[in-house]
């Protein structure tokens, strides 16, 4: 089977740095895979993540998401792609602030009819959307209420509820269990990594979290500057 994510001798350096952020050899993410990225703070993680799902395009070497490679698009075709085919849990969470906790998890079947269509298979978006925000421990006293009066711990289970909803190709998590509690780690966790596994979509989680890395099916390590990423087995 094709994986879902393809990215081949990769480089990305930042305007203005004198050296590359990212060279990478290879990594090939499949359907159902969950990948644990860790790697020394300002390794250039966050930037990967970027690159995979399209919001940066590397200098070379390419990232092919579904058959696709990104630098063949043009940035809007690339933004429709991405909230089509990827749920992107962002280190900030990008959450509309003024907007409703089930409005922004809403969000990307608003903008993507295949989003739309494959979070009604089984009911209406709404109830996918309350499905959802109930498993991640969210009381729905919340779910009306504008997302900037959520603590942060609270906004960031509302952003992996935006990524999982009408379940897309690819998840991407930038450090979403930061400003969890042991216990809510854990039920954060449960969700997201069941949610992935039973829809088959590719999972790429950043984290410095040692403890949770065995959860994952298989661990990456990305060094720091101009080195290949090395996968490990778990
Ligand atoms: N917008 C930007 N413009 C220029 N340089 C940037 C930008 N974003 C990140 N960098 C640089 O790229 C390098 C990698 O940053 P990145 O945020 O990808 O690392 P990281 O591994 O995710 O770090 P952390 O674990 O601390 O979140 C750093 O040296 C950083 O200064």
């Amino acid at each position: 089977m094709n994986p879902v994510l393809i990215a081949d001798v990769l480089r990305f350096t930042w305007p203005g740095a004198d050296a590359p952020c990212i060279d990478i050899d290879q990594l090939e993410v499949q359907a159902g895979e969950t990948v644990f990225l860790h790697g020394p703070s300002g390794c250039g993680k966050s930037t990967l993540l970027s690159l995979l799902a399209g919001v940066l395009v590397a200098d070379s070497g390419r990232v092919v998401l579904l058959g696709q490679d990104w630098a063949a698009q043009s940035a809007a075709a690339r933004d429709r792609r991405r909230v089509a085919h990827v749920g992107y849990i962002f280190q900030q969470f990008n959450l509309l602030p003024y907007l409703s906790v089930i409005d922004n998890v809403l969000l990307p079947c608003r903008f993507s009819a295949q989003r739309h269509a494959q979070a009604s298979r089984e009911g209406t978006p709404r109830a996918q959307a309350e499905a959802l925000l109930s498993q991640m421990g969210l009381d729905a006293a919340l779910w009306r209420r504008p997302a900037m009066t959520l603590s942060v711990g609270q906004q960031q289970r509302v952003a992996a509820a935006r990524a999982l909803i009408g379940q897309p190709e690819l998840v991407i998590a930038d450090e979403p269990t930061s400003a969890l509690d042991e216990d809510r780690r854990e039920a954060f966790l449960d969700v997201l990594l069941s949610a992935c596994r039973t829809h088959r979509s590719a999972l790429v989680f950043v984290s410095h979290d040692q403890r949770i890395a065995s959860r994952f099916s298989r661990q990456v390590l990305l060094p720091g500057i101009n080195r290949a990423a090395r996968s490990e087995a778990s």
